[in-house]
């Protein structure tokens, strides 16, 4: 039976005058649900992970699981890990050397009260959930990183967990397994049904995974929405970068009476661009963050179009289905992508761009 995860306020200082290694963080994953930490290293997603798993105390803050509350330091309450009936997966193969696929999918469930014969139904489900019924005589050792992680997999699933952690199970595997492995990893978890919180700093395995994605820095969750919704609105700058390539821009947002805003990019002497009303960007100082594959280029013109402004290749890198092109725009960078077999400018070409309205996400000045 999946439940519903649903964390309130949590805290977690290692220590008295240290910065709280996760301040102030809630949000709930819905029964059946994927949600993916991402962020970089030491921002806190592994405490988060631990202090759900009963592996770290926190120090402030509720965790409720299937509606049973499992932590709540204010009240001393601490439910030991092994009382939470939670799957987890880690970055390292834990898996027993000794024993074959099978036993190892089979030992958690010798500790439930379960016959011979529905310890051995449920390792099978398990195994064929994952992929790896055909292996299961085997010796554990004789299958690869993957396959390993598939038999974590297995054995975490075999008892029907409640939650099924997981922290960067995939990030020992070399980069092309890692690529297949993750739609596998996200088919199998949503095929079992489970709700599970998947623990990564990549971005792309955030993106196939999870069911929404929660962006994590310094402890704290910057955002926590749905894949599409971080990358098309991103609430800040850290956000935007983390999640795909962003070219920012400084710029300066300057009232009109309508409430709509004029943009001067630094450098460029006409207006850029009319946005409309967003409490978000107040006038003055600001940055504008734009996707690489939402700007258009077109060949350069005398005459130039309205909404098109001059640019210049510095550099062009091309990769086959798509090429990448570093632009000078008025003193500052701007990357750009244009996908097709045959790149239309080179190096040193003068170009026009155009930014379309509804792909730029402005942001006050950090
Ligand atoms: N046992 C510990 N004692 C003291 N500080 C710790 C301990 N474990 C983690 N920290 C600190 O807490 C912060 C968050 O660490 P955490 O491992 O949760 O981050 P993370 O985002 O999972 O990073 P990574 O991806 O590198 O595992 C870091 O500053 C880390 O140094």
């Amino acid at each position: 039976m999946s439940s519903e995860l649903v964390i309130t306020n949590l805290m977690k200082s290692y220590g008295a005058g240290m910065k709280p290694a996760v301040n102030n963080v809630s949000f709930t994953i819905e029964a059946g649900n994927i949600l993916a930490l991402l962020g970089p290293s030491g921002c806190g997603k592994t405490t988060t992970l631990r202090s759900v798993a009963g592996l770290d105390h926190p120090t402030g803050g509720t965790i409720r699981i299937g509606g049973r509350l499992v932590a709540d330091p204010q009240n001393g309450v601490f439910i030991a890990p092994q009382h939470r009936n939670l799957g987890m997966v880690f970055q390292s193969y834990a898996v027993w050397p000794h024993m074959s696929v099978r036993e190892n999918v089979e030992y958690p469930l010798r500790n439930k009260k379960l016959s011979r014969k529905d310890i051995r139904a449920q390792a099978q489900e398990a195994l064929e959930l994952v992929g790896l019924q055909e292996y299961a005589d085997r010796p554990v050792v004789a299958l690869s990183g993957g396959q390993m992680q598939r038999v974590a997999l297995a054995r975490s699933l075999s008892y029907k967990p409640a939650l099924l952690l997981l922290d960067e199970p995939l990030s020992n595997l070399d980069a092309k397994l890692r690529i297949r492995l993750r739609d596998d990893l996200r088919k199998i978890v949503k095929d079992a049904g489970v709700t599970a919180l998947y623990v990564t700093h990549d971005q792309a395995e955030a993106v196939v995974i999870g069911d929404r994605i929660g962006v994590m820095k310094d402890g704290q969750m910057l955002q926590h929405d749905v894949p599409t919704e971080l990358y098309n609105n991103p609430r800040d700058l850290f956000v935007a970068n983390f999640t795909g390539a962003a070219t920012v821009l400084d710029i300066e947002l300057r009232d009109l009476e309508n409430g709509a805003r004029d943009v001067f990019v630094d450098g460029y002497p006409e207006r850029l661009m009319t946005l409309p009303a967003d409490p978000r960007a107040p006038a003055g100082r600001a940055q504008m963050a734009i996707r690489p594959e939402n700007v258009k280029m077109h060949a350069a013109s005398s005459d130039t179009q309205p909404g098109r402004h001059e640019a210049r290749v510095l550099q062009r890198q091309y990769l086959g289905t798509q090429t990448l092109y570093t632009l000078s725009f008025f003193g500052q960078n701007m990357d750009i992508v244009e996908l097709g077999t045959v790149p239309r400018f080179t190096e040193g070409e003068n170009v026009q761009i155009e930014f379309p309205l509804e792909c730029l996400t402005v942001f006050t000045k950090q």
